[in-house]
Formats: structure tokens, C-alpha cells, sequence
């Protein structure tokens, strides 16, 4: 039966109902039907903020009074979610916490979704019973292993089927989940043709044989399949761990009530505030960066605004149909950071990206010209396609990968590329987590002091185009702040003499560095995860870190001025070039008990 046959059955069965004929046909003659008023939808917002509709961007959320800059506007617990396929059998798929020591114990039907405890498992078997059955029936028909579990997509819908069906076709549940917004009806044709291969696998999945078999989950017609799909593609937010890493996929109603700016006013994280008494992990948080007036909508960012305007602008309308007016997208700034040069004549300034159409570019503050703009426009559009070749190599051919982020660093180096520019910025972090990945365990400094120079880059590149406060910059200053604290294999003895210094710097100025680092990170991170989370699972992390820095500074500072009371004649210069790093050196004197042996200066040991 098609969904044609459905619709004309449906509306033969109408016909003949007395209910519907008569209420329709003489609505007068019958006593007046009462019926209760359905629930309000979003019963539980908080009172700061309400729902308005504009004709321009559809729902949104504007504050009804002043919010502060790091709280929490709201918080939920998205109604479904899902790990994403590698992540499944690391994280407890009903809390998303990662293994404990004990490890995770998994579900003995499917074999498939794991769990941290036997009360996460009870909590999920209502949506899981359904989910098991169906992924024994995919594993067992799936032509190869590495296809033996459904997507997460696939998953996803299944969970948000299921829980309509389940909750009721009416319920508040339900509506607000069929309320999001749907582009059914603007299709792009590359975004028609996967939604139709969703819509496939998850009938597939749901081991329906006839349109008809949708009905039950309020799905009536074709035009319902792809409403159901682009739902999803419009409003599924990534869900992610405290320190941004994707986890899986979720749908939340509520977070999918704000609209998009490239200059955000609060950003969506799951801090992982609480050690979840109450079972409210995964807890999504929505924190405002910035001071919000009173009428003020609520925007957070859909994409990367890194990105040039124009990447931007196509990421918004492929997948969420929309021309961006924002700020940002209406009043670049001239020249945008994002597609800069440093002045050929070094005053300070910058000069635009050159274009194909318009290839002479000057520094916006001394006019210089800048020479050979050829050479790079050929480097901006080869490290492009670098790009994207390295981002598709990294898990499968990391050197390769590395080798080509590294060649493309340097040559956009060499044009005057800034680097907050785009695709040095994105070459560049994407370059640090490869060298993370393949960090040793036998680290050698300059692998260390590489590695710190990078993250340093990517910290520089970020604070030019991304906001105080925005978590992807919080969580760059925390990585460099880690970086430099970490022992140095082989420090560098002091420097002699006012030449100049060398980056990263070696022993105790390298560890002052590291603090101040850490401390900006976590102001930072207090912002981007929220005050009332401590900045979360990361912001806490960081605060411990700098107090054990600073008992190590401090430790440095008293064994110097030990030494400096034991011997009254020692010169202040000498004091700098003294270092002697060995453990059993700091040991044998007894000045002070190193906690990080690396970073602390035994000049006793040098001076005899
Ligand atoms: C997650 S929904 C946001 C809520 C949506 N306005 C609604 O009515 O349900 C995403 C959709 O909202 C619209 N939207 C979001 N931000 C927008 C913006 N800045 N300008 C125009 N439309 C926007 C687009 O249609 C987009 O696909």
C-alpha cells in the first residue's frame, strides 16, 4: 500500500465516520464539543527567557532580563541521544561517562551498547528494548562487520521513533519534538538524495515492511518521511565531552529553538557539572558569553566561525537553508583576520586576502603593496585542498598527514599568511592534535618545545577571531598551559647574556609561563562552561593545575632565596645562570623538596 492508498483510505474512513461527517457538516446542530486545551508546549522554560517568531528566522529565544556573561541561560537533558559507533563500547551509553577502572559491562543481547552500572542499564532498557531487537536484525543481515552496527543517525531516529510512539502522538513530548523545524519543502538535491537514504535505512532498521507501518510513530505520508529526516539534519546538535571531543548525536527541542549568529551571545557545551546523583547526565547547558540585555535574542553558533564569510555562508545554506545576516556576515571587518596577510613592510597592519578578481592588496594602515600576490593565491588555494586531504589522511596515514599539514604551515608562513587566516589557522590545529596523537612516551625536548610552538600558534590564531569566553579558545590556552608544564626531558640551560630569548624558554621561566597560561585558561574556561560548573570537567582540571604551578614556583623561589641567605656574595646574574636540573642533585642539598625536579634551580650544586 502507498502512502497515497493511506491518505485516500483515510479520507474514505472520515467520510464515513459519523463523528467527523457530522461535526463537520452541521456543526450547530451539536451540543458543543469541551475539550481540554493541550498542554503548552516548553512548560518548564525558565522565566528569563521566553519563545518569540519573527517571519525572518522563524522561533526564537530572547532573555526577558539582564543575563550575565558565564551563567547558565538554561540546562536539560537532551530526550534522545546517542555514542557514535567507535565511541560505544568507551562510554556508558545512558550516562556518557567514560569507562570506569572497573570497565563497562555490556548488553548481553545486542553485544553492542555498554554500560557503567547495572541502574544505567535499568534506566535505558525502556528505549533499548526495541534498539537491541533491531540491532541483533541489522548485525545478522549486515554484509561485513565494520557495517554490522547502524550509524548514528540510523540510531537516533530509531530512538526518536520509538519514543513517540511510546509517549503518544499527542503528548507534549512529541510535539515539541514534530514542532522543529522541517525544509522539506527547499530541499537542495545533494540534501534530497541522502535524506532519502536515511529515510531508507531507518525503515530498514525499524524492520518495516509498508509505508503504513509508519503511521504508529505519527508518520502519515511521504511528506512525513522527509520531514522526519530534515528534523533531524536541522536540529541535531553533536554531543560532545566536556573538553569538546564528539561523542555521539542528540536532538533537543529546546536547544533547537535558537537561531544561528557567526558572532554568538552563548554557546552549548555539557560541562559535566555534577557527579549525577539525579541521573541528569548527559546534561546540555546553554552559557552566555557576553553580558544579554533584557529583549536581546538568544544566539549560539551552528558552525565553525573560524571560516572565511563565504565558507560560512555555504556551510548555512547546504545544511540549514538560511542566508546568515549577521553582524559578522553583513560588516566584516576590514580586513577580516580570518582572510589576512601581515603588512610586507612590517608596520603592524594587514592587507586583505587577494582575489582572482581583484589581486593588488595593500596594508589597510601604511598602503604598502604587496609584491607576487600569485604566489599566494596558489598557496591559499593548495593549502585548501592540503586540508582536506590531511584532514582525510589523519586516521589512516598519520605521517602522511603530518607531512602535509607541516609543508603547507610553512609556505603560508613565508606569504605573510596571519595566523588567525584560514586555511593556516585550521592547518595548524589540525597539525597539533597529529603531533598529539603521535606524541611518544619517550619524548624528547625538541618534540616537546615543537609541539608547544604549535599549540602556541593555534592559541594566537584563535584569540583574533574567537571571543573571550568561547570554549574552543578557553580550551587552546588550556592545552598550552599544559603543554608547558609538562617536565622538560632535557631543559635548555639559562641563557647567558641579554641576547634574544628563544620560545618556548626552558626551566623556571617556562613554568611561570605556564601559570600565567593556565590562569588565563581558566578565566576563560569559567566563561565558556559556566561559573556555576567551575568551568566544568576541564575548568576544574586546570584550577588544580595551577596551584600545584604555583606551589612549584614557589617551591623555586624559596630554594633561590635559600641559596641567595647561604651565600651573601652571589651576584644576581649568577643566580639566573645557575641550573642544574638532576634529582639526586636538589636531593643532596636538601634546599627544598622538588616537586617537578626539571624546573628548579640548584645553584648550591653549580656554585661548588
Ligand atoms: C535549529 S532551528 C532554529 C529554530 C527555528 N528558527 C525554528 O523556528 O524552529 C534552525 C533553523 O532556524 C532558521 N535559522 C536559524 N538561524 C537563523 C538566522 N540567523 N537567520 C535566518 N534563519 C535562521 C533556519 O531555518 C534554520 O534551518
Amino acid at each position: 500500500m502507498s502512502f497515497t492508498d493511506i491518505r485516500d483510505n483515510r479520507q474514505a474512513k472520515e467520510a464515513r465516520s459519523y463523528v467527523g461527517s457530522s461535526l463537520a457538516s452541521k456543526p450547530n446542530d451539536a451540543p458543543p464539543l469541551v475539550q481540554d486545551p493541550p498542554e503548552p508546549l516548553f512548560g518548564g522554560l525558565p522565566s528569563t527567557i521566553e519563545i518569540r517568531t519573527s517571519p525572518e528566522r522563524g522561533r526564537a529565544i530572547y532573555s526577558k532580563e539582564r543575563l550575565k556573561r558565564s551563567g547558565t541561560i538554561f540546562s536539560t537533558k537532551p530526550p534522545i541521544y546517542v555514542l557514535s559507533t567507535k565511541n560505544l563500547e568507551h562510554f556508558c551509553s545512558t550516562c556518557i561517562s567514560p569507562a570506569p577502572p572497573s570497565g563497562l559491562k555490556r548488553c548481553t543481547k545486542c553485544k553492542t551498547v555498554w554500560y557503567c552500572n547495572p541502574t544505567c542499564q535499568t534506566n535505558d532498557w525502556a528505549l533499548h528494548r526495541k534498539e537491541c531487537a533491531a540491532m541483533q536484525r541489522w548485525a545478522a543481515g549486515a554484509p561485513s562487520s565494520d557495517v554490522a552496527v547502524p550509524a548514528e543517525p540510523i540510531r537516533c531516529l530509531g530512538r526518536m521513533l520509538w519514543g513517540k510512539r511510546k509517549r503518544g502522538l499527542n503528548s507534549v513530548w512529541t510535539r515539541e519534538i514534530d514542532a522543529m523545524q522541517s525544509h522539506r519543502t527547499a530541499l537542495p538535491p545533494d540534501a534530497a538524495e541522502s535524506h532519502t537514504h536515511l529515510a531508507h535505512a531507518v525503515i530498514r532498521y525499524l524492520s518495516l515492511t509498508a509505508p503504513e507501518e509508519l503511521v504508529p510513530f505519527g508518520v502519515n505520508s511521504a511528506a512525513g518521511v522527509v520531514d522526519l529526516i530534515s528534523r533531524f539534519a536541522t536540529n541535531s546538535i553533536t554531543l560532545t565531552s566536556p573538553s569538546l571531543a564528539p561523542l555521539g548525536v542528540c536532538v533537543s527541542p529546546l536547544v533547537a529553538l535558537i537561531n544561528h549568529s557567526c558572532d554568538p551571545n552563548a554557546v552549548v557545551v555539557f560541562p559535566r557539572s555534577t557527579k549525577d546523583p539525579a541521573g541528569q547526565e548527559p546534561e546540555v547547558q546553554v552559557i552566555a558569553i557576553r553580558d544579554i540585555s533584557p529583549g536581546e535574542e538568544i544566539f549560539t553558533s551552528y558552525i565553525d566561525t573560524t571560516l572565511p564569510r563565504i565558507q560560512r555562508q555555504a556551510a548555512l545554506l547546504s545544511t540549514y537553508n538560511f542566508s546568515c545576516r549577521c553582524r559578522l556576515c553583513s560588516r566584516p571587518p576590514e580586513p577580516d583576520p580570518r582572510e589576512a596577510l601581515a603588512c610586507p613592510k612590517n608596520c603592524g597592519g594587514s592587507c586583505p586576502f587577494p582575489s582572482e578578481e581583484d589581486p593588488l592588496t595593500r596594508c589597510v594602515k601604511c598602503k604598502s603593496a604587496v609584491a607576487s600576490t600569485d604566489a599566494v593565491l596558489d598557496a591559499l588555494r593548495i593549502g585548501q585542498e592540503a586540508l582536506q586531504k590531511a584532514t582525510r589522511l589523519q586516521f589512516s596515514d598519520l605521517p602522511k598527514a603530518q607531512q602535509l599539514t607541516n609543508n603547507m604551515i610553512s609556505i603560508l608562513t613565508s606569504t605573510k599568511a596571519v595566523p588567525s587566516s584560514h586555511p593556516l589557522l585550521a592547518l595548524t590545529r589540525l597539525h597539533q592534535s597529529l603531533l598529539l596523537a603521535a606524541f611518544p612516551s619517550d619524548m624528547t625536548q625538541d618534540a616537546l618545545d615543537g609541539v608547544i610552538r604549535v599549540s602556541f600558534a593555534s592559541v594566537t590564531g584563535l584569540t583574533s577571531v574567537l571571543s573571550h569566553g568561547h570554549p574552543a579558545r578557553a580550551l587552546a590556552l588550556a592545552e598550552l598551559g599544559k603543554l608547558l608544564a609538562v617536565d622538560e626531558p632535557a631543559p635548555r640551560p639559562a641563557t647567558t647574556g641579554g641576547g634574544a630569548s628563544t620560545f618556548p624558554p626552558s626551566g623556571p621561566a617556562r613554568l611561570r609561563l605556564a601559570c600565567e597560561t593556565l590562569v588565563r585558561a581558566r578565566d576563560e574556561l569559567l566563561v565558556s562552561f559556566g561559573e556555576r560548573n567551575d568551568g566544568g570537567e576541564v575548568g576544574r582540571e586546570v584550577r588544580e593545575m595551577v596551584v600545584r604551578v604555583e606551589r612549584e614556583l614557589a617551591a623555586w623561589s624559596q630554594g633561590i632565596r635559600n641559596v641567595i641567605e647561604d651565600t651573601p656574595n652571589l651576584k644576581e646574574e649568577e643566580v639566573s645562570r645557575f641550573s642544574c636540573m638532576t634529582y639526586r642533585c636538589c636531593h643532596a642539598f636538601g634546599h627544598f623538596a622538588p616537586i617537578r625536579v626539571s624546573s628548579i634551580i640548584c645553584i648550591t650544586f653549580e656554585k661548588k
